[in-house]
């Protein structure tokens, strides 16, 4: 199935449908096949009913819009009469209601819904020429300021060339927000960079992919070994590689991968000399940084180089230590006292080595004293410069001494609750626009004297390197993490590879006091850190069961478990499910449809909004999947929908949905539901950097592919109170026992130990764009 090319026969030579999209029936993602509904509203075909059913394979259309389909009619045995497309095209407003649509849409600033259908009632179907023609028709519309009439001229203005390629763009699909993309990048080259070599699109557009400019490649009938194509699919390797975790690929890897792609049965094949002719070409563009026999994107090798020039800066600065080992003794001995404990001999070292360091790092397993280290730092820094710990002392001439921070909201809530100090994300700490920069960098550094960063091994290389570029030559720096957990989802493993590097001063707590006061769940941990769990390991506890289940009762046995807690008195948001996949019989997506069924089932009182295959109802426990820091949620937030409102009960004329996060609310309109999902079970990588009281863990042999001791850990090690472990006990020992052996591709370890810091050009570093808008 494709879209219509520039050069088709022109729709009245070929059956055609025209229809305004009324709703996405059914749409799979892996086979790219979509059912939807259409309202007929014209046709050359012998069909007279108003509603049609269309399927194919083609990607989600935009409800609302009209599009122009060809293809023929097919009966199916069960649905009947069905519209089977083969191409369709996008039509650009005409009618009052479209032009509506295109006015209250996001390239207008200020104009709703309302204002939009005032604008047409007066203006009629001619409105944008109108408008364009004498900006003064606006002045007689009701409740329409002179302001925003000539923001709305100004801005129709500057779409009119957009408008003329928009038509075109449109033809193969895309909707506005690409579209617009794609017009930035190229302005008035647009038409005749997509039809000379729509490869360009992968280069310049962020987020367009190298499939879907080979498909309109092929349309135009561009050779299969095109060098742009080489490049291209050059970079959509190395694109896909750091979605695994990879900084870099070996030239090698990187060449046999995208041969594999290219050539892929066609004849001739590509050669490797062309092949590595093309590599070198990007990296002469700097589309790619080609060191040694590896191959980067730039972004990551300005992280990985920079990083490391950042660490080296800060190690080479002086420290003063006025201080003598009988006054760090007294403070120390105060705190006990006041604290009532003792504190073990690693963590007094601990405490001594961050003070005497300007760079140290802080490892240790669950419950082994990481947090009650942090406090004893903060205390005795204090003390020792005489500083106040009350942020109330401060103000932004004087700022606070101590910055706190986490790479997500949680896990800097948490770090607030057990310090009693503020803590923020490291985003919002280093002042994120949302896009690609932040305020703070190497020219507007961080205010203060101590950073402690907690959770560092969730923190990838880019982010890591963001955050050194801001951090002062006078800071002092504690990295604090569990090198056992998961590495970080973006790419590289900075706190493995600072670890393994042994460049950096770092303490590693082993001794476990929680244990003390008899947790099973800390032990299970510890006797998975050290390679010792076995089938006793998995006995009753207090704080601990294990529930053996065959995988077709597995569903049901998790909402049980969840319904028995709640009936306990246990709040949904202590409860939570972890699983690692998500399309299983028994993966995410099922385990939460069969959950929310019996704990939030439907009921004639409480709304819902049906968005593909899953049906959000009030009362759903759901979970922020993209960081979005203009309404103040970030990945891995959780909240609960209070509301879901119809297209007519609000003035942007769409549905919505209101998510409470932590008493923020956030509303969605219905195309933006993508960005969460529902969160009764969650993945062991999303849960990283969380803690709940209640952790309820599936594990079955459908899971195999991914069960690792790293994974399983994490997931276990996010229990405050309680942990049930449902399932195969046979396939949880062999998870434990297998360690992961996907390695990610870093030079981070052996650069830290090359005795030549690494050089980067700050200037270019500045214009990268990040990973993850390639994630
Ligand atoms: N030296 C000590 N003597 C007695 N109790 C201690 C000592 N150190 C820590 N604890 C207690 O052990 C428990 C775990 O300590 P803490 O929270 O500091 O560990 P952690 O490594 O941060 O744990 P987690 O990673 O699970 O949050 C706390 O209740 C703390 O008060």
């Amino acid at each position: 199935m494709t879209q219509q090319s520039l050069f088709n026969e022109t729709m009245e030579e070929r059956p055609y449908v025209k229809g305004e999209l009324g709703r996405m029936i059914f749409h799979n993602e892996a086979e790219h096949f979509s059912i939807a509904s259409i309202k007929v509203k014209d046709t050359n075909e012998e069909f007279n009913e108003k509603d049609l059913v269309i399927k194919g394979h083609f990607s989600p259309l935009e409800e609302g819009e009209t599009y122009i389909f060809h293809g023929e009619f097919k009966n199916h045995k069960k649905f009947g009469l069905q519209y089977e497309v083969e191409m369709y095209n996008r039509v650009l407003p005409e009618t009052k209601d479209g032009i509506v649509l295109y006015l209250s849409s996001d390239l207008f600033h200020g104009i709703g819904k309302k204002t939009a259908e005032r604008i047409v009632d007066e203006l009629g179907e001619q409105t944008i020429s109108r408008i364009l023609e004498n900006p003064e028709v606006l002045d007689g519309i009701p409740k329409l300021p002179k302001e925003k009439a000539e923001q709305l001229y100004q801005a129709l203005k500057e779409h009119q060339g957009f408008e003329h390629v928009m038509i075109h763009l449109s033809q193969y699909g895309f909707g506005l927000k690409l579209a617009q993309k794609i017009y930035q990048a190229f302005q008035d080259q647009t038409l005749s960079i997509i039809e000379e070599d729509p490869y360009q699109l992968v280069f310049h557009v962020e987020g367009f992919g190298f499939h879907r400019a080979d498909e309109m490649a092929r349309m135009q009938n561009l050779s299969h070994d095109h060098p742009t194509r080489i490049r291209a699919a050059c970079l959509y390797m190395l694109q896909k590689s750091m979605s695994s975790g990879h900084v870099y690929l070996p030239t090698e890897e990187c060449l046999v991968q995208v041969e594999q792609l290219l050539n892929n049965g066609v004849d001739p094949a590509i050669t490797f000399e062309k092949l590595s002719e093309q590599i070198i070409h990007l990296g002469e563009e700097r589309f790619v940084y080609i060191e040694d026999d590896r191959v980067y994107l730039p972004s990551l090798y300005f992280a990985e180089n920079g990083f490391c020039s950042h660490i080296d800066r800060i190690l080479e600065q002086d420290i003063d230590v006025e201080h003598t080992q009988a006054d760090l003794m007294k403070i120390i001995g105060d705190m006990e006292e006041e604290e009532a404990i003792s504190y073990g001999e690693d963590q007094f070292n601990a405490i001594e080595k961050a003070l005497h360091s300007k760079l140290m790092i802080l490892t240790g397993g669950p419950g082994t004293g990481k947090t009650t280290v942090i406090k004893g730092i903060i205390h005795t820094y204090a003390e020792l410069n005489e500083v106040s710990i009350d942020p109330d002392d401060y103000d932004s001439d004087k700022p606070f001494p101590f910055i706190l921070a986490a790479p997500t909201g949680r896990a800097a809530k948490r770090m607030t609750e057990s310090t009693g100090m503020p803590a923020s994300t490291i985003h919002r700490l280093l002042g994120w626009d949302g896009h690609n920069s932040f305020e703070r960098n190497q020219n507007n550094p961080l205010d203060g004297k101590v950073l402690i960063v907690d959770e560092f091994s969730m923190v990838d290389i880019w982010l890591a390197n963001q955050l050194f570029r801001a951090i002062p030559d006078d800071m002092q720096v504690l990295l604090v993490g569990d090198e056992d957990q998961l590495p970080s989802v973006g790419p590289g493993q900075v706190l493995a590879d600072l670890l393994a590097s042994q460049q950096l001063p770092s303490v590693k707590l082993t001794e476990v006091y929680r244990q003390k006061e008899g947790s099973k769940i800390i032990q299970l941990a510890h006797e998975i850190k050290n390679d010792a769990c076995t089938a006793n390991s998995l006995g009753k506890d207090h704080d601990f069961s294990f529930i053996a289940a065959r995988e077709h009762q597995l569903s049901e046995l998790v909402t049980n478990i969840v319904q028995k807690a709640m009936e306990k008195g246990n709040d949904l948001r202590d409860i939570q499910v972890l699983a690692p996949m998500y399309r299983t019989d028994v993966g995410i997506h099922k385990l939460n449809e069969s959950i929310q069924q019996t704990i939030n089932p439907k009921h004639r009182q409480k709304r819902d909004l049906k968005f593909y295959e899953v049906t959000y109802r009030k009362g759903d426990k759901v979970i922020q999947l993209v960081n979005q820091p203009e309404d103040g949620v970030y990945n891995g937030d959780i909240g609960e929908i209070v509301a879901i409102f119809r297209a007519e009960e609000n003035v942007d004329g769409v549905e919505q949905v209101v998510v409470d996060f932590d008493g923020k609310e956030v509303v969605y309109p219905k195309k933006d539901l993508n960005s969460i999902m529902h969160a009764y079970c969650t993945s062991i990588h999303k849960s990283q950097g969380s803690e709940f009281s209640i952790v309820i863990l599936p594990v079955v042999r459908s899971y195999r592919r991914m069960l690792r001791k790293n994974l399983l850990y994490t997931a276990i090690t996010r229990s405050k109170q309680s942990l049930i472990i449902c399932g195969d006990r046979e396939a949880f020992l062999d998870g434990v026992s297998a360690t992961d052996t996907n390695t990610r591709y870093t030079r981070l370890k052996e650069k830290l130990k090359e005795d030549t810091p690494s050089e980067v050009d700050t200037e270019e570093e500045e214009d990268q764009l990040s990973p993850y808008d390639f994630m």
